[in-house]
C-alpha cells in the first residue's frame, strides 16, 4: 500500500464542483435540527481496534505514519463505511487530538497497550517558550496540511456515500496531555496548574484554542462537511473550573468556525460535563452536543431546551449520543433492546444516534452491527 507523506505546501482546497453528490444527507439534516425520517447513526472511534483489518493496517505501521500518509488514512476511515455499507450515516476522518501538540512542536508517541505518552511534558509556565508560537510565523495549515491532504482524498474515496467528519481536540483536554505527558486516572499534574498558574493556564489554552480554530476551518475547506470537538476531560472539571478554563475556550472556537464556515454543523463532546449542558447550550453556538451515558436523555432535551427558552435564544440544538459503549459487550437482545430504548428516550426530535463514547479494543464488530441496524428501525418507528 502506498504511504507517501504530501511535501509541505498550500494546502488543498476541495474543489466542490468535482465531487459527487451527497447521496446521504441525513446526518447533516438532523444537525440541522431538521426532521428526518429516521435518526443518523455513526459511532465515535468506529475506525480502531476493533477492527481485524484495522489492525492488520497498524501491524505494518506505526499509528501517525497511518495519520500522515492520506493513502492509509484514507483506507482506515473508509473501513468501518464498507463493513457497515449502508447503516453509517457518517465517516470520521481518521486522525488524533494529539496531532496539535504535536504540530505545536511537542513530541507524541502512541505506545501500543498504554496509548498516548508526551516525553517531554510542560512543568512550569517557562516551559511554554518551547512551543511554537503562530505569532512567529507558525502556520497551522503547514504544520497540519497532512490532515488536509487525508480529507480530501478520503472525500474522494467517499464519493458522496456519507458525509465526512473532521475534528479537534478541545483546548483543556490536549492541555491536560501536555501538562500529564500522557493519560492519567486524576489529571492531578493537569489541574494543579489551574490553580497555581491559572494565567499560564489562560495563555496556553488561548494559543491551543486559537490552532485548534483555524484547524478546523482549514478541514472544513479541504472536504470536512461537519465537524466536532473534543473536550474529552471535561469530567474532571467542576462546574466552576468549567466555566473558567473550558467553556470560553469551546465557545471561541464555536463561534470562529461559525463566523467562517457558515452552514456546517458544529459538534461539542464534553464528556462528563453534563453540569455545563444549560451553558453548552446557551452560551456557545454548537449545533449538537454530544451525550456520554451517564445522563438521561429525556432530562438533557429538557434542560437544553429550558436553557435556550430562558436565552430567549431560537437556536435549535441538537442531541448526540448515548449508549454505554460498555454494553456492546452484552448478548445481542440485550443490546437490541436497550438500543431501541436509547433511540424511544430521544423521542422524535431531531437525534443523531452514536455511543456515549469511543468503541472499544474488545467489541465484537458484529454487536456494532446490532446497534447500527436497531436505530435504523427503532428511529424509524418512532416517527411514523
Ligand atoms: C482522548 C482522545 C484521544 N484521541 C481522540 C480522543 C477524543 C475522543 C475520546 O475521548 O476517546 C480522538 C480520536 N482518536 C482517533 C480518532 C479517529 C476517528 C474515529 O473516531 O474513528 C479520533 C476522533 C483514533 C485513534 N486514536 C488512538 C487509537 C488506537 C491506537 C492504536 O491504533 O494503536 C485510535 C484508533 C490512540 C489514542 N488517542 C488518544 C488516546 C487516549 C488513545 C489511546 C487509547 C486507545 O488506544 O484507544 C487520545
Amino acid at each position: 500500500m502506498p504511504s507517501e507523506i504530501p511535501a509541505a505546501g498550500a494546502p488543498p482546497n476541495l474543489d466542490v464542483a468535482t465531487m459527487p453528490a451527497l447521496q446521504n444527507d441525513l446526518y447533516l439534516r438532523a444537525a440541522r435540527g431538521e426532521r428526518t425520517e429516521r435518526a443518523p447513526v455513526w459511532c465515535m472511534r468506529q475506525a480502531g481496534r476493533y477492527l481485524p483489518e484495522f489492525r492488520a493496517v497498524r501491524v505494518e505501521n506505526d499509528f501517525f505514519n497511518v495519520c500522515r500518509s492520506p493513502a492509509l488514512a484514507t483506507e482506515v476511515t473508509m473501513q468501518p463505511i464498507r463493513r457497515y455499507a449502508g447503516l453509517l450515516d457518517a465517516a470520521i476522518i481518521f486522525s488524533d487530538i494529539l496531532v496539535i501538540p504535536q504540530a505545536m512542536g511537542m513530541r507524541v508517541d502512541m505506545v501500543p497497550g498504554t496509548g498516548p505518552r508526551l516525553p517531554e511534558p510542560l512543568r512550569e509556565p517557562a516551559d511554554l517558550a518551547r512551543l511554537v508560537d503562530q505569532r512567529k510565523g507558525f502556520s497551522v495549515d503547514r504544520e497540519l496540511g497532512y490532515v488536509y491532504h487525508a480529507i480530501t482524498n478520503t472525500r474522494h474515496a467517499l464519493a458522496g456515500r456519507v458525509p465526512l467528519l473532521g475534528f479537534a481536540g478541545a483546548p483543556w483536554t490536549l492541555m491536560a496531555y501536555m501538562v500529564e505527558g500522557g493519560g492519567s486516572k486524576t489529571f492531578a499534574a493537569a489541574k494543579a496548574w489551574l490553580f497555581r498558574h491559572p494565567q499560564a493556564a489562560h495563555e496556553l489554552l488561548r494559543r491551543i484554542a486559537a490552532v485548534a480554530a483555524d484547524f478546523l476551518v482549514g478541514q472544513v475547506h479541504a472536504g470536512a462537511q461537519a465537524l466536532q470537538v473534543f473536550e474529552s476531560w471535561a469530567g474532571e472539571l467542576g462546574p466552576r473550573e468549567f466555566a473558567e478554563f473550558s467553556l470560553p475556550y469551546l465557545a471561541h472556537i464555536a463561534a470562529h468556525v461559525k463566523q467562517r464556515c457558515p452552514g456546517v454543523p458544529l459538534t461539542v463532546f464534553a464528556r462528563g460535563a453534563h453540569y455545563a449542558l444549560e451553558q453548552l447550550a446557551a452560551e456557545t453556538v454548537f449545533d449538537v452536543i454530544s451525550l456520554d451515558w451517564t445522563i438521561a436523555p429525556a432530562d438533557a432535551r429538557a434542560r437544553v431546551d429550558r436553557a435556550l427558552r430562558a436565552a430567549g435564544s431560537d437556536r435549535r440544538v441538537v442531541l448526540q449520543g448515548n449508549l454505554d459503549p460498555t454494553l456492546l459487550f452484552a448478548d445481542e437482545a440485550t443490546v437490541r433492546r436497550r438500543t431501541a430504548e436509547m433511540c424511544a428516550a430521544f423521542g422524535a426530535a431531531p437525534h443523531i444516534a452514536n455511543l456515549g463514547h469511543g468503541m472499544m479494543p474488545g467489541h465484537d464488530p458484529e454487536r456494532l452491527r446490532v446497534f447500527l441496524e436497531t436505530v435504523h428501525q427503532a428511529s424509524r418507528a418512532l416517527r411514523q
